[in-house]
C-alpha cells in the first residue's frame, strides 16, 4: 500500500474503532479461585449465557475458564466480522478427516471470549416449531416450542418497533440487542424486489412465519456485534464481584470420582504451561461446543468404551453417544451469480471517513456484513413428504473483481469480510440444506487424547437431499432470471456453474441441477449441532447421563436435531434455560 493510502487507513480504523462502544478488557491475569461452586467451561453462546445468568444468584461463585482471549473490539463491527477467521489466536481450525464425499478441511470455530457468538454472520433466527417438535421425539420432554419461546424473549430487545410490537413473540429489554441490519445498498435493494415480484413474501421468521423472505434480524445493537459474552457478561463482571472471568485457560479435563461418579474438580492448563486444579462444590457445566464438549466428556471417561480404552483413559460412564449424531447444515456454494452493472464503487478517503461517522450512529454499510441482510426460508417440493420443517435457506454473498485491492478491508478473500463499501459487481446465492440426511461424528484421538478431536462428516451423500436442493435451486434461479427488476437495472443473472459431468443433461431440467448441485459440493456452514443430545448424552434438564451427578452440557451439542435456522439463537436459549433448571435445583427461585 502506498504510505499516503497507508496513512488515510489508519486513520479511517482509528475513526472507525473511536465508535465502537465495547472497550476491550485486557487478558485476566487475576488468580483463578481454587473453589467455587460452578465452574463454566468455554464462554461461547452457552457458556457466556449461563454463566452470566448464575452470577445473578450472589451467594454463588462463578468460575468461567474460556481457552481463547478476550473478544477483540474488530468483532464489533458487522463489515470486518470474519477477520479473525483462520488465525491461530482466535480460531479452533478444526480440521475434519477425508470420508468419501467429504469436502470440508477445515471448520472455523472461534476461540474467543463469546466463542462463536463473537465471529458469527450475526443471523439471528430461533427455528420452528416442527423442529422443537423433533426435539420432543427425541427425548427432549419439556422443549416444545411453546416451553422454549419465553427463553427466546427473555434474552431479547428487540430494537425494531415495527417488529417488537408483536409481542407474542418478540420482547424488549432483554440483554441480547436483536435488530435488522440497518443498512442495505442499491443492489441488495434490488434483489429484495426481484423475490417479491418472484412471489416470495417478505415476514419475520421469527415471528410465527415458517417459510418466506426476510431483511435479516441479527444480534447488534445500534449497529454493532452483540455477543453472548458482551449481552451477558461485559456488564456483569464488572458489577459482580462472584463472576470469575478467566481467559487463556485451556481445560483438559474434568475429574470425576470413580466410585461415587460425582463430579470433583477441573483440571486445566494456565498460560505459562502448569497444570491447575479448580474444585467445584455445586456443579461444573461443559459449554465447549459441538466438536470440544465431547471431546472432553471422553477425555474425562464419559463415551463409547472402546475408544476410551484405546485412549487410555479409565471408563467412568460408558455412554455411546457421546459425539455421535453431528448433524450440519450444508452450504451449496455460489449458485446462481447475479452481476451488476451499477455497482458499489471503492470509496475515496471523504466517503470512508463518512463511513465511519455513519458508524458511530448506528448506520451505513460498516453495520452491514456482505448480504447476510437477505435470508429466504423455504420447504423444497422434493423434501420427504412427512417433514412439516423448511427444508433449504438462501443466503448471499458478495463478489467482486480481482483487483479490488486499493484499500485492506476490501483486499480479503471472503466474500462476507467485505463491507459493502467495496467495489463489487456480482453477488451469489447459495442454497443451504437444512436438515441433511447424513450425520457425523466426534471421536477421541485415541493417540492424543487430550488434543482435538477426529471429526468425521459426510455431505451430501443422499440422493433425496440433492434431488430437494436441487428442487430450491431451480426455482431460485428461474425467479432471479425472470426477473424485471434485475432486468431494468441491466443486471444479468448467469445459470450456476456446472461441472464438466454435467453436459449430458438438458440444461435448466431438474437433472441438470442435481448434477450442479453435486459438482459444487457442499460444506458446513458451522451450524453443527447433536453430539452430546438431549435424550442421549443429557437428560432434559441437561444433566449428563449414566449415573454421573454435577455435571451439564449447555451448548449447541444438546440439540438432538438442527434446527431449520441458524443456531446461535438456539444455544443462546439454552444458556438461558439451563440457568433456571440449575436455580431450581439449587433451591434458588428461577
Ligand atoms: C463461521 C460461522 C458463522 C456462523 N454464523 C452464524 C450466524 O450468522 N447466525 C447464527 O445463529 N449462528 C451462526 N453460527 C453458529 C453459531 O454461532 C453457533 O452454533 C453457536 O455460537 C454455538 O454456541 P456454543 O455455545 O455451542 O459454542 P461456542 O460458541 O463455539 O463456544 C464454545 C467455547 O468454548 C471454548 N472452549 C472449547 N474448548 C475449550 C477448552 N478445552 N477449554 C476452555 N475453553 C474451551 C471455545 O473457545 C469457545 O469460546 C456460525 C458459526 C460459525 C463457525
Amino acid at each position: 500500500m502506498a504510505g499516503q493510502q497507508c496513512l488515510a487507513y489508519a486513520s479511517f480504523m482509528a475513526l472507525v474503532f473511536s465508535g465502537v462502544h465495547y472497550k476491550e478488557p485486557a487478558q485476566s491475569t487475576a488468580a483463578i479461585p481454587v473453589e467455587v461452586d460452578f465452574v463454566v467451561i468455554g464462554g461461547g453462546s452457552g457458556g457466556a449465557t449461563v454463566a452470566g445468568r448464575l452470577s445473578e444468584v450472589s451467594k454463588w461463585q462463578v468460575l468461567l475458564l474460556e481457552a481463547g482471549p478476550e473478544e477483540p473490539i474488530v468483532q464489533q463491527v458487522p463489515a470486518f466480522s470474519t477477520q479473525t477467521y483462520g488465525t491461530a489466536k482466535y480460531d479452533w481450525q478444526l480440521k475434519v478427516e477425508k470420508t468419501a464425499n467429504d469436502v470440508t478441511g477445515v471448520i472455523p470455530r472461534a476461540k474467543m471470549l463469546g466463542g462463536c457468538s463473537a465471529h458469527n454472520g450475526m443471523v439471528y433466527q430461533r427455528g420452528v416449531e416442527a423442529d422443537f417438535q423433533c426435539w420432543e421425539k427425541a427425548g427432549a420432554k419439556g422443549w416444545s416450542f411453546k416451553e422454549v419461546l419465553p427463553y427466546y424473549k427473555k434474552s431479547e430487545d428487540n430494537l425494531d418497533p415495527d417488529v417488537a410490537k408483536n409481542t407474542a413473540y418478540h420482547s424488549t429489554g432483554g440483554p441480547l440487542g436483536v435488530q435488522r441490519v440497518p443498512y442495505q445498498d442499491a443492489n441488495a435493494r434490488l434483489l429484495r424486489e426481484a423475490y417479491k415480484e418472484g412471489g416470495y413474501s417478505e415476514v419475520d421468521l421469527n415471528g410465527g412465519h415458517d417459510e418466506g423472505f426476510a431483511w435479516s434480524q441479527t444480534t447488534a445493537r445500534q449497529g454493532q456485534r452483540n455477543s453472548a459474552n458482551t449481552a451477558f457478561l461485559l456488564s456483569a463482571r464488572s458489577k459482580r464481584s462472584n463472576l470469575h472471568i478467566a481467559t487463556g485457560i485451556l481445560v483438559k479435563k474434568v475429574n470425576i470420582n470413580a466410585k461415587t461418579k460425582r463430579v470433583e474438580s477441573v483440571e486445566y492448563t494456565d498460560p505459562k504451561g502448569a497444570s491447575k486444579i479448580v474444585k467445584a462444590r455445586l456443579e461444573v457445566i461443559l459449554s465447549a461446543g459441538t466438536y470440544l464438549s465431547p471431546q472432553l466428556l471422553m477425555a474425562s471417561g464419559i463415551g463409547p468404551a472402546d475408544q476410551l480404552k484405546k485412549a487410555g483413559i479409565p471408563v467412568i460412564a460408558p455412554l455411546n453417544a457421546v459425539g455421535s449424531n453431528l448433524q450440519d447444515h450444508v452450504m451449496v456454494m455460489s449458485l446462481p451469480s447475479i452481476n451488476f452493472s451499477k455497482t458499489a464503487v471503492v470509496p475515496t478517503p471523504k466517503q470512508m471517513n463518512q463511513h465511519a461517522q455513519q458508524f458511530k450512529k448506528g448506520t451505513g454499510p460498516l453495520t452491514a456484513n456482505g448480504l447476510n441482510s437477505l435470508v429466504i426460508r423455504t420447504k423444497s417440493p422434493l423434501q420427504p413428504s412427512s417433514d412439516a420443517r423448511p427444508y433449504v435457506q438462501v443466503q448471499h454473498a458478495i463478489g467482486w473483481q480481482k483487483n479490488q485491492n486499493l484499500i485492506p478491508y476490501c483486499k480479503v478473500d471472503t466474500p462476507t469480510a467485505n463491507a459493502t463499501t467495496c467495489y463489487y459487481n456480482a453477488v451469489t446465492a447459495s442454497v443451504v440444506l437444512l436438515h441433511s440426511q447424513d450425520a457425523g461424528s466426534v471421536q477421541i484421538n485415541t493417540t492424543n487424547p487430550y488434543g482435538p478431536p477426529l471429526i468425521y462428516q459426510k455431505i451430501l451423500s443422499s440422493d433425496q437431499d440433492v434431488r430437494a436442493v436441487a428442487a430450491v435451486l431451480k426455482s431460485l434461479t428461474e425467479t432471479l432470471r425472470s426477473s424485471k427488476s434485475l432486468q431494468r437495472a441491466g443486471a444479468t443473472v448467469n445459470l450456476p456453474a456446472a461441472g464438466a459431468a454435467c453436459g449430458g443433461q438438458a440444461v435448466g431440467s431438474q437433472a441438470w441441477y442435481e448434477c450442479v448441485v453435486r459438482a459444487n459440493g457442499g460444506s458446513s456452514w458451522g451450524h453443527g449441532v447433536g453430539t452430546c443430545s438431549i435424550g442421549s448424552v443429557v437428560d432434559a434438564r441437561l444433566r449428563v447421563l449414566g449415573g454421573v451427578s454435577g455435571l451439564r452440557v449447555v451448548d449447541a451439542s444438546v440439540m438432538p436435531c438442527v434446527p431449520s435456522g441458524n443456531t446461535n439463537a438456539p444455544a443462546i436459549m439454552i444458556g438461558e434455560r439451563a440457568a433456571d433448571f440449575i436455580k431450581q435445583d439449587h433451591g434458588v427461585k428461577a
